[in-house]
């Protein structure tokens, strides 16, 4: 697992840690780590190339002066330009000097970036507060120009401008090759549009570990979708590994149904039910499918409801979204059961619920823009978890999963290439699946949009939606082998 935790608490735990050690040990071992990380993304090795350490006025420019002054020590020339030469870091520049490297102020900056092979972005990291100040700004642009021909910049703890609580991008902010973040992540780190400022991401461990709390938010990896991922067992049926109910479709949009239905074949549940008028094009497709022309709660037992793909808006598809709410099982509501969903019903369920939203979904269901939610996605996955008292999983650039009293997860194998039609059923199928297998909101949510993501990167551009569904198998055989 992948964790982030937000300013305040990588504040505390490091002032624990801080009393327990002589002073500067902390800004010795991030600026070692971040040193270290700079030789290996140099090719070549760091002796005879040109550095250029960006320093602000606080402790993220004295890691940077002090992994400077290291990178001199072993032979590169370093030149560190100071956002405000009486405010940086004393010890930092004294250090570097030491060394060999040289300091000098802002105007001097085009200059020297021009001519650098390596550039450190250390203006601010935890920090900063907004879009750069327009000095830092102009650095920002410098440091794009030099990277433009050919320098590799690498941002110090966080690219600076960007916040480190909520991935939002409030102004200007560094571009990164690689980011080198010192003790845990922090959420900007792993959220889209601050995400993608970062570049590569390096994790330097500084001790921190014992004296974190819970992390705001986590990136499952491999080995956890491996762990949650369900194995039939030698008693299993296809009852006992779960049957998803799948109500999507509709004589305008057969071929939602369909994709759906694909998905939830691959999720793990032993059998998959479809309700709804798409049954032939269902059948036509997959034969292993239990058909029925509906409504939902004349369609037999099921562990878990999938509604809403292609389903339309007429009184039959608001009856059926009713008719699945008042089922006391895990329920997933997508794209039009979303807006027929009632808030309060939801609310009043004791069965888990889960919502798939994408960005333009979620803005109509809060009432905001859809540039709102793309802006600040955290915050605002949340409170509509909060909203429904409910799981949701907002698609997107980085998809997330949020429930009230848990950390927040952040998917880590979203391609943009999902950018295409029905994609979203398929991973409704898959997610709903995966839910009637036996795992909780939360865990089919981020393993739905793991192996969803995975399967989007192992199958060749461009490709249709149908083809992520046939790609399952494969990715889920990659992440455990044996299941
Ligand atoms: N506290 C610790 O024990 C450790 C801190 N570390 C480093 O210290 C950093 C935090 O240091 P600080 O708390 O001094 O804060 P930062 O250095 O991140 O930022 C503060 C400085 O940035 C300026 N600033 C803020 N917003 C700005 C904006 N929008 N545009 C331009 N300038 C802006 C402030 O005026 C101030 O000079 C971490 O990110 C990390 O790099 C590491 O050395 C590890 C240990
Ligand atoms: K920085």
């Amino acid at each position: 697992m992948r964790h982030a935790h937000a300013v305040d608490s990588v504040r505390s735990a490091e002032a624990a840690l801080m009393a327990t050690l002589p002073p500067g040990t902390l800004m010795r071992r991030a600026a070692a780590g971040l040193a270290a990380a700079c030789g290996g993304v140099l090719d070549g090795g760091v002796y005879g190339r040109r550095v250029v350490v960006l320093a602000g006025s606080g402790d993220n420019g004295g890691d940077a002066l002090y992994a400077g002054a290291r990178l001199a020590g072993r032979g590169a020339g370093v030149t560190a330009v100071t956002l405000d030469p009486d405010r940086a870091h004393p010890d930092g520049l004294a250090a570097l000097r030491r060394a060999g490297g040289r300091i000098t102020g802002p105007d001097h900056a085009p200059a020297a970036l021009a001519r650098a092979d390596l550039v450190l972005d250390g203006i601010t990291g935890i920090g900063g507060k907004g879009g750069l100040r327009p000095r830092a700004a102009e650095l920002a642009h410098a440091a794009r120009a030099a990277s433009a021909s050919g320098a590799v910049v690498v941002a110090v703890d966080l690219p600076s401008g960007v916040d480190a609580d909520t991935g939002e991008t409030p102004g200007e902010a560094f571009r990164a090759d690689a980011t080198v973040t010192f003790g845990t992540y922090k959420p900007g780190l792993l959220v889209d549009p601050a995400a993608e400022y970062a570049g590569a991401l390096r994790l330097v461990d500084i001790g921190l570990g014992p004296y974190l709390p819970e992390p705001e938010l986590e990136a499952l990896q491999h080995e956890d979708v491996a762990r949650l991922l369900p194995v039939p067992r030698g008693e299993s049926d296809k009852y006992r590994r779960g049957v998803v109910g799948v109500v999507a479709g509709s004589q305008r949009y057969p071929g939602a149904a369909v994709l759906a239905v694909g998905g939830a074949l691959r999720g793990g549940a032993g059998a998959v039910r479809y309700v709804g008028p798409a049954g032939d094009a269902v059948i036509g497709r997959y034969p292993e499918t239990l058909v029925s022309a509906g409504p939902p709660a004349k369609a037999g037992r099921v562990q878990a409801w999938v509604i809403g793909p292609g389903l339309g808006d007429d009184h039959l598809a608001r009856q059926s979204v009713d008719e699945v709410l008042a089922c006391d099982v895990p329920v997933l509501i997508d794209a039009d059961a979303l807006r027929l969903a009632d808030r309060e019903r939801v609310r009043a369920r004791r069965a888990p619920t889960l919502l798939t939203p994408h960005a333009g979904e979620a803005a109509a269901l809060l009432d905001v823009a859809r540039e709102e939610v793309e802006r600040a996605r955290l915050s605002h996955v949340r409170r509509l978890a909060a909203a429904y008292r409910a799981t949701v999983l907002l698609k997107g650039s980085t998809t997330l999963v949020a429930e009230e009293g848990a950390p927040a997860r952040v998917n880590p194998t979203g391609t943009a290439w999902l950018a295409t039609a029905g994609s979203g059923d398929v991973l409704s199928g898959l997610t709903g699946s995966l839910l009637a297998a036996g795992l909780s909101a939360r865990d089919a949510g981020s393993v739905g949009a793991y192996l969803h993501g995975l399967a989007a990167r192992h199958t060749r551009h461009p490709f249709g939606a149908h083809e992520i569904a046939d790609r399952v198998p494969y990715v889920w055989h990659s992440v455990h082998p044996r299941a």
